[in-house]
């Protein structure tokens, strides 16, 4: 029987909250990922695509480690760290000095970005990671990112490097590649799902989990449906996650985040909406649509609804909320 992998379950990569003048806001991102955590999500990823994470600079990506790290130790939860850079050693570089603070339990690591490679090479970059960076390694496949593709062989043989634990699997697609890979797992490898919308079929067919954007949305509930499918209810597993495709349509409508950071600052759980450019604020129909969905289920709302601390911010309805073109935040009144 094949040992199961250290990551399994639902993965919340948070969003960066900012002021409207667009500073970090570390106390939001602090009750998130404790929120987060408390929801039902088995771990956090800091520094993900949905944490800006290209518009950070160097000593606010250690703040937004620093606060994730907190939350995750005080629930006991894996912390995986998002590490992308298309120069190899560089990437080990960063390895290594997430390595040494030793509250990392994973890296996740993209296919080198724009170079497109090649899959041997590919291949080669993260042998070299996995040997030099001194982490356990997540490869994140999203070739409409990365613009490298990855097939069912090198992905086995990535899988089969030691140090790889898993892989977010961001494909665009449940296709013959997927298949192949959950019809043949291998012993401690973790299929994970980065692709929101598909993420509750993929889990059906053997998923071991998800690290999906919109789980900083109703995270209880995308915990939950992990959880059911897992151990087999598969009828209330296929409603809810019917349920959540269409929460996760609605939060893709524009770039991510920034539907999520709008719903978000809707439920008064970030001070702003606002996101760096060359992101843009979602528009207001976006995330009011977004927000519609976003606590439909009963005791949803009670579980993502402000902390006590956040009473200062004054509440928003659905068609309050929007943001001006360079993501400062601007309300408009429906
Ligand atoms: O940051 C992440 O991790 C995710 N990013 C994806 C993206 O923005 O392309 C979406 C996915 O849900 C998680």
């Amino acid at each position: 029987m094949n040992p199961e992998p250290i990551l399994n379950g639902l993965y919340v990569p948070l969003v960066t909250p900012f002021t409207d003048d667009l500073r970090l806001a570390p106390d939001a991102l602090a009750r998130l990922a404790d929120e987060a955590l408390s929801a039902g999500a088995s771990g956090l990823v800091a520094l993900g695509t949905t944490a800006e994470t290209a518009t950070l600079s160097a000593e606010e990506r250690e703040t937004v480690v620093d606060v994730c790290s907190a939350a995750c130790r005080a629930h006991g939860a894996p912390l995986v760290v998002g590490v992308g850079t298309g120069d190899t050693a560089a990437a080990i570089t960063s390895l290594r000095a997430l390595a040494a603070r030793g509250d990392v339990a994973a890296a996740l690591v993209p296919a080198p970005p724009y170079i497109r490679p090649g899959e041997a090479a590919t291949l080669a970059h993260f042998t070299a990671l996995a040997e030099h960076g001194g982490l356990p390694l997540v490869v994140y496949d999203i070739p409409y990112r990365s613009g490298q593709t990855l097939g069912a062989g090198t992905i086995a043989a990535l899988g089969r490097l030691p140090g790889v634990v898993g892989i977010k699997h961001a494909t665009g697609a449940i296709d013959a590649t997927t298949m192949e890979l959950l019809g043949s797992p291998l012993p401690g490898f973790a299929l994970l799902g980065g692709d929101d919308i598909v993420l509750s079929p993929l889990v059906a067919a053997g998923a071991h989990g998800g690290i999906v954007a919109s789980a900083n949305v109703r995270t209880a509930d995308f915990a939950e449906m992990i959880a059911l499918w897992r151990r087999g209810s598969a009828a209330p597993a296929r409603a809810l996650g019917a349920e959540l495709a269409r929460l996760s349509a609605a939060l893709f409508t524009e770039p991510n985040p920034t539907v999520i950071k709008g719903v978000l600052h809707a439920q008064n759980r970030i001070p702003s909406p606002a996101v760096r450019m060359p992101l843009l604020a979602a528009s207001a129909d976006s995330v009011r649509r977004a927000v519609l969905l976003a606590g439909s289920r009963e005791g949803n709302a009670a579980r993502q609804c402000p902390s006590t601390e956040m009473t200062e911010m004054p509440s928003r309805s659905a068609t309050e909320v929007s943001a001006g073109p360079s993501g400062s935040a601007t309300r408009v009144t429906a």
